[in-house]
């Protein structure tokens, strides 16, 4: 897939795609890449491929509610890459990621529409999602679009909506679902697990002592979202090997550790030293509430019992 991405957005860019092929067009944050987004995206792939032309995602580098609303700081559902990489999966010969600049927000729909979708991208079809809407006059439903497009000479199709048991599904709703600890929400959503990705760092050397030594995850990107505090039944892979595992997300209230957020990890048959290592995590179930408990002793009963539900939840759903 090609990215367009870092141009000069005040100056025309260079048409990377050939100009006479027809580029059939999306627009969206996409945080998530969800089945609803992924559904989207199948439509602008399918209208390409029908018109023999090129499927381009139209994407924005930070969350335009943050350009309109400083204090406004979402924790993603995926990084920027993860975004790219899911994206090229559903399909798409090519995403432009648009910087989302104050001078962008202040454009209305039609200059929008005639500067970024026909004049710097070549756009000529133009699929817009359910209940999609841009810019800065805020028009109501499609057919206003559809007039605009109609004058600019790009023509836009409304998208059918992704239905799922009457859920509307959106990036909003799993981010809620995922705080909660409710990650068949999440996964299902998502259509995959929802994982986590980082580096091992050292912590306070108890684990090993308690008989489960805790890798503890550094995340790579940190507005990335959190599950909610709470201990889970997860998958690790590390040194492109995956294991079973368990994990803490919380402040350790037996160890009166303060109020920095740990992630610790248990991986079942896991030996060795995993500092500085890339570690993954994805989550499939969540297991209980994290606790203060009275000694490591109950402790250390209460993760022997946390180990088994784990691996009885892990391999009731490897053999789902
Ligand atoms: C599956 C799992 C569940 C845990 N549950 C709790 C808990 O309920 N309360 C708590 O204080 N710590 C909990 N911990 C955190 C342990 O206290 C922590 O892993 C241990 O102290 C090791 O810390 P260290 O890696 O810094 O040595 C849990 C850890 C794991 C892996
Ligand atoms: N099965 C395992 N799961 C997690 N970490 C393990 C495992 N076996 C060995 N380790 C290593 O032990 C470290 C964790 O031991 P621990 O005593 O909890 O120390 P720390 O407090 O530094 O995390 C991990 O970072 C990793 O290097």
């Amino acid at each position: 897939m090609l990215v367009i991405k870092d141009f000069d957005q005040t100056q025309p860019i260079r048409q990377p795609l050939h100009s006479a092929t027809p580029i059939v067009a999306t627009v969206g944050f996409f945080d998530g890449v969800h089945l609803g987004h992924r559904y989207l995206l199948k439509q602008v792939r399918d209208e390409a491929r029908r018109r023999g032309g090129w499927a381009m995602a139209i994407t924005f580098s930070v969350h335009p509610r943050r350009v309109l609303d400083v204090s406004y700081r979402p924790q993603m559902l995926t990084t920027t890459e993860e975004k790219l990489g899911f994206i090229a999966e559903s399909g798409m010969d090519c995403c432009t990621i648009l910087d989302f600049t104050p001078a962008l927000a202040k454009l209305p729909a039609k200059d929008f529409m005639q500067y970024f979708l026909r004049d710097k991208l070549g756009v000529s079809v133009l699929l817009m999602g359910y209940d999609h809407h841009f810019g800065s006059d805020r028009l109501v439903g499609l057919a206003p679009y559809k007039a605009l497009g109609a004058s600019l000479g790009i023509e836009v199709l409304k998208a059918e909506a992704y239905k799922n048991d009457d859920l509307t599904l959106s990036s909003s709703l799993i981010r809620r679902c995922l705080e909660a600890g409710n990650i068949a929400c999440v996964n299902s959503s998502l259509g995959r697990r929802y994982d986590l990705k980082g580096h091992v760092v050292e912590g306070h050397h108890i684990g090993r002592d308690l008989g489960f030594p805790t890798a503890n995850l550094e995340p790579d990107d940190p507005q990335k979202c959190l599950p909610g505090r709470g201990v889970y039944a997860v998958f690790a892979e590390i040194r492109g090997k995956t294991y079973p595992a368990m994990l803490n997300i919380g402040f350790r209230p037996t160890l009166n550790d303060g109020n920095k957020v740990t992630i610790e990890t248990h991986l079942f048959g896991f030996e060795g030293n995993a500092y500085g290592e890339a570690l993954t995590l994805s989550f499939v179930h969540r297991l209980r509430d994290e606790q203060r408990f009275d000694s490591l002793e109950t402790l250390r009963h209460q993760l022997q019992q946390d180990a088994d539900n784990t691996l009885h939840i892990l391999n009731d759903y490897a053999n789902q």
